[in-house]
């Protein structure tokens, strides 16, 4: 067997087009483009790339970017006080702090302040608890962005079992929510899992959001299994001095095994950014109270 990759770059392409139709609708609407506002604070190199490539998407997509960059030092008041300020900018709908934040800055402290109305990465208290309550919220982009591709390539899910090895706030729970929420039969493996080969071999559908390189071989896989491979891990190449990301899924072996699985980099990282402008757009609509139909987007 030779597994179909799936294509989450072109999805996602296509994804912001239809977002950028649809954000030009809504400026005709309501006589003002949806705005985004990004908070980074320090300088973490590879959340400067994602946070540069968050900004270009925003606007390609005819929304407002607003960018705010806080030296590492700053305290988590000052951070606080800048999610105090976006809560209450009217040209506002959607606001993310970039992860991680430095050391010294609680996190949850931090994403608590954010406005849930405006909280499109999902991640506060409210939205959360929305997820699980199967309510209407905001939900964190990767996890989303994994469904989206699994619903494109099986269509219904109902039944199946499904398998979603790291447990982190960002992918693994709300992941196995949403699969829930799908009518799958959900397991949720972690670090103290007992015969993780086994659980693996079960499941039609894998989720493997656990941060390390190639952790996951393709005998483990069911014949015909779905892998989405949320991994991004960077390690040495094979020119000396060189680096190249893989996944968490071990690809070569996963090839011969699974039905379809995501490559790394192209398939779920891509997807991250445009269901970001996804949710802004939701939240544009909704802040504004123009109408947006349940299925078009
Ligand atoms: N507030 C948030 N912080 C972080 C999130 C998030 O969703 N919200 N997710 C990640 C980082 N991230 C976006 O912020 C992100 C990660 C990866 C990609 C991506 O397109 N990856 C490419 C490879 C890119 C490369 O070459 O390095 C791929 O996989 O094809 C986009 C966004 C943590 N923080
Ligand atoms: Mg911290």
């Amino acid at each position: 067997m030779t597994a179909e990759i799936i294509d989450g770059k072109a999805f996602a392409l296509d994804l912001r087009e239809r977002v950028a139709a649809l954000s030009a609708d809504f400026a005709a609407k309501a006589g003002r483009q949806p705005g985004l506002a990004v908070v980074l604070v320090g300088d973490d190199p590879a959340s400067q790339v994602y946070v540069r490539a968050k900004g270009k998407a925003t606007l390609a997509a005819g929304m407002l970017s607003f960018e705010h960059r806080l030296p590492a030092s700053a305290s988590e008041d000052e951070v606080r006080a800048l999610v105090e300020q976006l809560n209450a900018d009217a040209a506002v709908d959607g606001i993310l702090v970039q992860l991680p934040l430095p050391d010294h800055i609680d996190e949850h402290a931090v994403i608590t302040a954010i406005d849930a109305g405006k909280d499109v990465d999902g991640f506060t208290p409210e939205n959360v608890g929305r997820l699980a309550s199967g309510l209407d919220g905001f939900v964190p982009c990767t996890p989303l962005g994994c469904l989206m591709l699994l619903k494109d390539r099986i269509g219904d899910l109902a039944g199946l079992d499904a398998i979603v090895i790291g447990r982190s706030n960002i992918v693994g729970k709300p992941m196995a929510a949403l699969l829930l929420g799908a009518s799958c039969t959900v397991t949720i493996a972690h670090s103290k899992t007992r015969d993780l080969p086994a659980k693996v071999r079960a499941a039609d559908i894998v989720v493997a959001a656990v941060g390390r390189p190639g952790m996951i071989k393709g005998d483990w896989l069911k014949p015909g299994a779905t892998v989405i491979d949320v991994g991004i891990n960077r390690i040495a190449g094979d020119e000396p001095g060189t680096t190249r990301l893989v996944g968490d899924v071990d690809f070569a072996g996963a090839m011969a095994h699974a039905g379809a699985i995501t490559p790394v980099p192209g398939g779920v990282g891509p997807m991250t950014i445009a269901v970001l402008l996804r949710n802004t757009l939701v939240a544009a609509h909704r802040r504004a109270g123009v109408a947006l139909a349940r299925d078009a987007i």
